[in-house]
């Protein structure tokens, strides 16, 4: 970064609030919460406890504070989804990739949840996890698959992501980031 952008993006922060509310979306075992590890520490861990309800937590990164909601992927969970979701700068949707049976459920909890008038807007981030498996499908599938193209009231972004390897984090947070100042 220039000395001179630098100095745009701190004269930027003294008048825009660099903070941002998210929530993050998927079915069990997609990912959410390794996500969460990964931008939070950069950590991943295989054995991962399934989410009960939900989880907060607040990342710094840069001078935007970060608040995420990791809710639970649980199928008893998923009424509560539209509930975290209102009001948010971005929903963050997590697919396992290489769970090619379940992508078809995921897909339909997506379009369940953007139904809901409540949500009008909001933008959508999708994330491929997973990657790294040899199994997982190609970002261009995946964009069929979930039927994204369909999505029309609202910026979509779909990246294909490892957060075993770390693999378009840094792409994650700078979307994440870019859209801080939607709330300000
Ligand atoms: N190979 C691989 N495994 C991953 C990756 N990300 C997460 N996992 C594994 O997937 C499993 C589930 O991860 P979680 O982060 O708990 O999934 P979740 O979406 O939070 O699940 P719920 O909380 O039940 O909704 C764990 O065993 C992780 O280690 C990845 O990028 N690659
Ligand atoms: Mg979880």
């Amino acid at each position: 970064m220039g000395l001179w952008e630098a100095f745009l993006n701190w004269l930027r922060s003294l008048f825009f609030k660099q903070e941002m509310e998210l929530s993050l979306i998927g079915l069990q075992n997609a990912g959410k919460t390794s996500l969460v590890n990964v931008i939070a520490t950069g950590g991943h861990s295989e054995d991962m406890i399934p989410t009960v309800g939900f989880n907060m937590r607040k990342v710094m990164k840069g001078n935007v504070t970060i608040k995420l909601w990791d809710l639970g992927g649980q199928p008893r969970f998923r009424s509560m989804w539209e509930r975290y979701c209102r009001g948010v700068s971005a929903i963050v949707y997590v697919v396992d990739a290489a769970d090619r049976e379940n992508i078809p459920i995921s897909k339909s909890e997506l379009h369940d949840l953007l139904c809901k008038p409540s949500l009008n807007g909001i933008p959508l981030l999708v994330l491929g996890n997973k990657i790294d498996k040899l199994d997982a499908v190609s970002k261009q599938v995946l964009i069929d698959k979930m039927d994204l193209s369909s999505i029309r009231d609202r910026e979509v972004c779909c990246y294909m992501i490892s957060c075993k390897n770390s693999t378009n984090i840094d792409a994650v947070i700078s979307w994440l980031v870019k859209h801080s100042n939607t709330k300000s």
